[in-house]
């Protein structure tokens, strides 16, 4: 297994505020991760760290190869048509592939002769989308791509990157809040919490190894050997979200996690991870 990015004790400070705190991860190569956490996390910082725009305190970022991203607020000019945002991407890298940029336009039907003012907010990711990917990266870095777009251009544009990925070979790092958009595109989760990693792994892995368990009230431990992330208790009954499948307990039912439940739970007790041995800690 090669990986794509690994980052070792990354630690990142802006003045005294710390962002990022001791962040290990590494992403095997070929993978589409999701990136979530809520606002303030460190995601943006993460991203700008592994592109190399911001440069860490402590700890080392390798990628394997070279790094595209995206940022945010969508890096093209108003001003430009979408040809010319073409070739100004060709005169600033070397690497630039100018029949796959133009083809992967016209496949999206985005008039070369449109400025860029003129596209819709899904048009204009597309383009930004595409002057990325034409750089030919080995890892492509999109902080919140679907950001502002509404749910048919926020799934046109998963669909698209879907279809680069399939294409060649890539790595694909992509934030966003929105953890429905990601399920059907992305095969790793990075959960990132007040600066740290809580969650690295593969979602089927991830998923597999997470239950939620309905029992009786006021048992929040759940049933012998449960090792539990999040538990939330009502009157009547306990909901545990539990890693690892405990001991049968008659008392106790329980049904895979989805993918939310899980983000959900972590992101709510931020002591809990779920990293790969060795350096993981258990939940
Ligand atoms: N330029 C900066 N100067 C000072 N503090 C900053 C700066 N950029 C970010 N921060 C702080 O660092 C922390 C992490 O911010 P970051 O933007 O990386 O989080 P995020 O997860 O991307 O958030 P969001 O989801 O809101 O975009 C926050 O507490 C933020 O206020």
């Amino acid at each position: 297994m090669t990986t794509a990015l690994r980052t070792t004790g990354l630690t990142v400070r802006y003045r005294r505020r710390r962002a990022l705190h001791d962040c290990s991860l590494a992403l095997p190569a070929g993978r589409v991760a999701a990136l979530v956490g809520p606002n303030g996390a460190g995601k943006t910082t993460l991203l700008h760290t592994v592109a190399g725009l911001l440069a860490p305190d402590a700890g080392e970022v390798a990628v394997a190869g070279e790094v595209a991203f995206m940022a945010q607020d969508k890096p093209l000019y108003d001003t430009f048509t979408v040809a010319e945002t073409l070739t100004f991407g060709r005169r600033l890298n070397p690497g630039w592939d100018d029949a796959y940029a133009t083809a992967r336009l016209a496949g999206l039907g985005i008039p070369p002769d449109r400025r860029v003012s003129r596209l819709s907010g899904g048009q204009q990711t597309q383009v930004a989308l595409t002057v990325a990917l034409a750089r030919r990266p080995d890892l492509l870095v999109l902080d919140e791509p679907l950001a502002d777009l509404d749910p048919l251009a926020r799934h046109d544009v998963m669909r698209s990157l879907m279809v680069a990925v399939a294409e060649r070979p890539l790595t694909v790092l992509i934030s966003s809040h929105v953890v429905a958009d990601l399920r059907d595109t992305c095969d790793w989760l990075i959960v990132l919490n007040q600066g740290r990693v809580q969650v690295s792994g593969d979602i089927d892995d991830l998923l597999a190894e997470h239950l939620v368990l309905t029992g009786p009230a006021g048992s929040a431990g759940g049933p012998a050997g449960a090792r539990v992330v999040e538990s939330s208790l009502t009157d009547r009954r306990t909901r545990l979200l539990v890693r690892g499948a405990p001991a049968p307990d008659p008392r106790w039912s329980a049904r895979p996690a989805d993918l939310e439940e899980l983000v959900m739970a972590y992101l709510r007790s931020p002591e809990a991870a779920a990293l790969p041995a060795p350096r993981g800690v258990s939940a």
